[in-house]
């Protein structure tokens, strides 16, 4: 049995749902549906969901609806009127159901918005639950409750209680039905829709393919396979055939938002292989992911990533490393203002902690900064901004002596100096810090050298 997700890419319109819907034909082996709302038709269209957020917003703000609305109940009105369903009946239909839930109580304005955010999936999977029967499919809609899935933590950074995993395993599948089961979202234990983070269709079809023990998540998107480099920096960057589970952990964590960084999870927990595909293309074999590969020992750089938006504490201490309870103060300044670090490398008297800039806001790193200074008296403080951190992977990477050396060289050729170099003893990794502005050019002086790698091992 497979998992089967579509993106909001592979379901923008009704051209892009009727591949959709053949793809499902193809293989009765596809058996569950995880879909994602309408995402965008053409560069500067608008996502389904970022329309939520600003209904949302609107609704909080008082202010007029009407012309949001319309342009989100459009978007599932043309896919149903493109397979000659009774759109405008679809459209009142969810038009009402927004009302509702306007309507409904929440505990906070968060609860609100994550509920607002959901509706792209909602809608969109009774839709093309629609669709299928239509095309002669037999399908059903199911709710995220009625599997099983149960979710706590806040109401748009939502996490699965590990007892779902009982309730999806003694959920029974119907041999003659598909399911399709709305993405991105679920319900807590008070009954409250909250979402999990953005892009996070790929972590329910992850949880249900580890929870209904599927044979294969296959996750249908817009490009044909997981390329070594983003193709928004690289042109025609090499496809790769096969990532192990770690290597796409770190390569989604550290920009590659193919796939959502914390859907691997439950994929490796359950043992259960992804094959990232294209929907406009879905014979091509696209890139699996599973949990070991063949290191080639000539092509040890598997991708290559960056990520904008970091910001790194910088304290510098005499004896840092002697006094067991300085990091422990600092941390509990992180803990206090609910701050996660990122990476953390560190020197007989210093520490670098390396945040993502949206945790930092001014007034925290105003407060952090105050109480870091009375905790530990540092003799240097000071933060980096516009920090870009540049991740070399490869399960290789350990294999040669030289290779560490070699990127540091190539950085060096296009006079990039990071400020950051870490690499832990799994040593999958190499992670830069390097200034924004670099980021573009190190990501192609380092494609060109696994480039070079790549070619002298054909
Ligand atoms: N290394 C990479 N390989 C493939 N695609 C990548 C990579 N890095 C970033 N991307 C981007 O990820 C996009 C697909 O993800 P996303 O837009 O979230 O798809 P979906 O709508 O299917 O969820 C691609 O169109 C591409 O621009
Ligand atoms: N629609 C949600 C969830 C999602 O996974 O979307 P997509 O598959 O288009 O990345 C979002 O935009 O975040």
């Amino acid at each position: 049995m497979k998992v089967v997700k579509f993106g909001g890419s592979s379901l923008a319109n009704g051209p892009q749902v009727a591949k959709a819907v053949e793809i499902m034909r193809a293989d009765p082996r596809r058996r569950v549906m995880v879909v994602s709302a309408p995402g965008k038709r053409f560069g500067g269209d608008a996502k389904v969901t970022d329309l939520l957020g600003e209904l949302a917003a609107a609704i909080l703000a008082g202010l007029d609806t009407a012309s949001l609305l319309g342009q989100i109940l459009g978007r599932y009105r043309s896919i149903a009127d493109y397979f000659d369903l009774a759109g405008e009946t679809i459209a009142d239909h969810f038009r009402t159901h927004l009302r509702t839930l306007q309507e409904s109580d929440y505990p906070n304005s968060e609860y609100l918005l994550a509920a607002f955010l959901a509706q792209g999936e909602w809608m969109n999977a009774h839709l093309i639950a629609a669709v299928l029967q239509h095309e002669g499919l037999p399908a059903r809609w199911v709710s995220p409750q009625d599997l099983g899935m149960v979710v706590a933590g806040p109401p748009r950074l939502a996490q699965l209680l590990p007892d779902s995993y009982d309730r999806l395993a003694n959920f029974s599948l119907p041999a003659d039905e598909i399911l399709v089961v709305p993405g991105f979202f679920a319900y807590d234990a008070q009954g409250h829709i909250a979402t999990f983070a953005r892009g996070g269709s790929d972590i329910t079809g992850s949880i249900l393919a580890r929870g209904l023990h599927a044979d294969l998540y296959e996750n249908f998107t817009d490009v044909s396979a997981i390329y070594a480099a983003d193709p928004q920096i690289i042109a025609h960057p090499r496809a790769i055939n096969t990532l192990t589970y770690r290597e796409m952990r770190e390569l989604s964590c550290a920009g590659f938002s193919v796939f959502n960084d914390e859907a691997i999870v439950p994929a490796i927990q359950g043992d259960v292989r992804i094959n990232v595909k294209n929907t406009n293309d879905p014979e091509a074999p696209g890139t699996l992911i599973a949990p070991t590969k063949e290191v080639n020992h000539h092509h040890l750089i598997t991708g290559i990533a960056a990520s904008n938006g970091h910001i790194a504490l910088y304290i510098h201490r005499y004896l840092l490393n002697r006094e067991v309870r300085f990091p422990l103060q600092i941390l509990q300044v992180l803990a206090k203002y609910h701050v996660s670090y990122e990476q953390m490398p560190a020197g007989v008297d210093d520490l670098t902690i390396i945040f993502s800039q949206k945790q930092v806001i001014p007034a925290v790193q105003t407060a952090m900064t105050r109480e870091i200074r009375a905790a530990v008296q540092p003799d240097v403080l000071r933060w980096i901004p516009n920090l870009a951190m540049v991740v070399v992977v490869g399960e290789g990477l350990a294999h040669r002596t030289d290779l560490v050396a070699q990127i540091l060289t190539q950085l060096a050729t296009v006079e990039i100096a990071p400020v950051i170099i870490s690499q832990g003893a799994a040593r999958i990794n190499l992670t830069m810090g390097v200034d924004t502005t670099q980021a573009a050019a190190a990501i192609q002086a380092l494609y060109a050298l696994s480039a070079e790698d790549y070619n002298n091992a054909q």
